[in-house]
């Protein structure tokens, strides 16, 4: 079986984070481990306190992973400060996974900022050289290459300028614009559209967490780098579909719906 790791932070109420990548993937038939890097106390309607985790505490658990166990795809989400960066790059560098998907997650959809704002040229400098994958948002993108981006040749700019920080792949989505929900997928030639209608539903707590993670579980399959994205994108195109009405906020998405499907358990 192969075996998948999160790098991220707890989500108290399971739709994103550490508990959205491990239901990720669960769901795509791989063995999920997480380092935690946060503690969020957090629901569908906000975040409401965090805890760090010591850089210590960080380290050892990347160690105690790799020591003993061979890691087939890394994919890291929440990274909150300078020094959980630094330790996370550290390790990694000395570990060198194949496989490094990093989601930069800043601001929660409820607007709390989950990477201190000081923290956001560590994460550039440090994490992007490392990832196969940078997979931002539109928000993330624009504090990324300080342009404001409201078409789809502006997320074209904007993904050949993160492109150039160093990672191998950037994936922008889309998720944020009006229009169909449009993911770009740049390798420093050529662009890949990756196209879903958008759908319309409040319940997206945890898009971000789960595509990256989905696609980190797709690459540690063999899918290649293009197929690992479209069948994300599928994925999370079904999980939101069926997105849950869990909480008085932004519910989370249904992780399950295919298993349960092709088990009969829904109709
Ligand atoms: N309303 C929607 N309908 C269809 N797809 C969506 C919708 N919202 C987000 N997505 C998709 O979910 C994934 C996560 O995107 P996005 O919401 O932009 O990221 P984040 O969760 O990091 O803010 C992308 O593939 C995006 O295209
Ligand atoms: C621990 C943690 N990690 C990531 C997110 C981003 O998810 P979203 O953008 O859907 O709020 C989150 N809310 N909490």
């Amino acid at each position: 079986m192969k075996k998948v790791l999160t790098i991220a932070g707890s989500d108290s109420s399971g739709g994103a984070g550490i508990q959205a990548d491990l239901k990720t993937f669960s769901a795509h038939g791989v063995f999920g481990m997480s380092v935690i890097t946060a503690v969020t106390a957090q629901n569908t309607q906000g975040v409401f306190a965090v805890q760090d985790i010591t850089r210590d505490v960080i380290a050892k658990q990347i160690e105690a992973i790799f020591e003993d166990i061979e890691v087939d795809g890394v994919k890291i989400g929440m990274v909150s400060q300078v020094q959980t960066i630094e330790v996370i790059a550290e390790q990694l560098r000395h570990y060198a996974p194949q496989t490094i998907v990093v989601d930069p997650v800043m601001v929660s959809k409820s607007g709390y900022h989950l990477l201190n704002p000081e923290a956001e040229v560590t994460l550039i400098k440090e994490l992007l050289p490392l990832a196969m994958m940078v997979t931002p948002n539109i928000p993330e993108a624009e504090v990324m290459t300080k342009m404001s981006i409201r078409t789809l040749k502006q997320m074209e700019e904007a993904a050949k300028i993160i492109y150039q920080m160093g990672a191998k792949n950037v994936l922008l989505k889309g998720g944020h614009l009006e229009d169909d929900s449009t993911d770009i997928l740049y390798d420093g030639r050529e662009f890949s559209y990756f196209s879903s209608s958008r759908i319309a539903t409040k319940n997206t707590h945890g898009t971000g967490c789960t595509l990256s993670s989905a696609i980190t579980a797709n690459m540690a399959l063999g899918y290649s780098l293009n197929e690992a994205v479209s069948r994300a994108k599928e994925y999370i195109t079904i999980a939101i579909q069926h997105s849950l009405s869990i909480g008085k906020g932004v519910g989370p998405t249904h992780h399950f719906y295919t298993l349960y499907k092709k088990a009969g358990l829904i109709e």
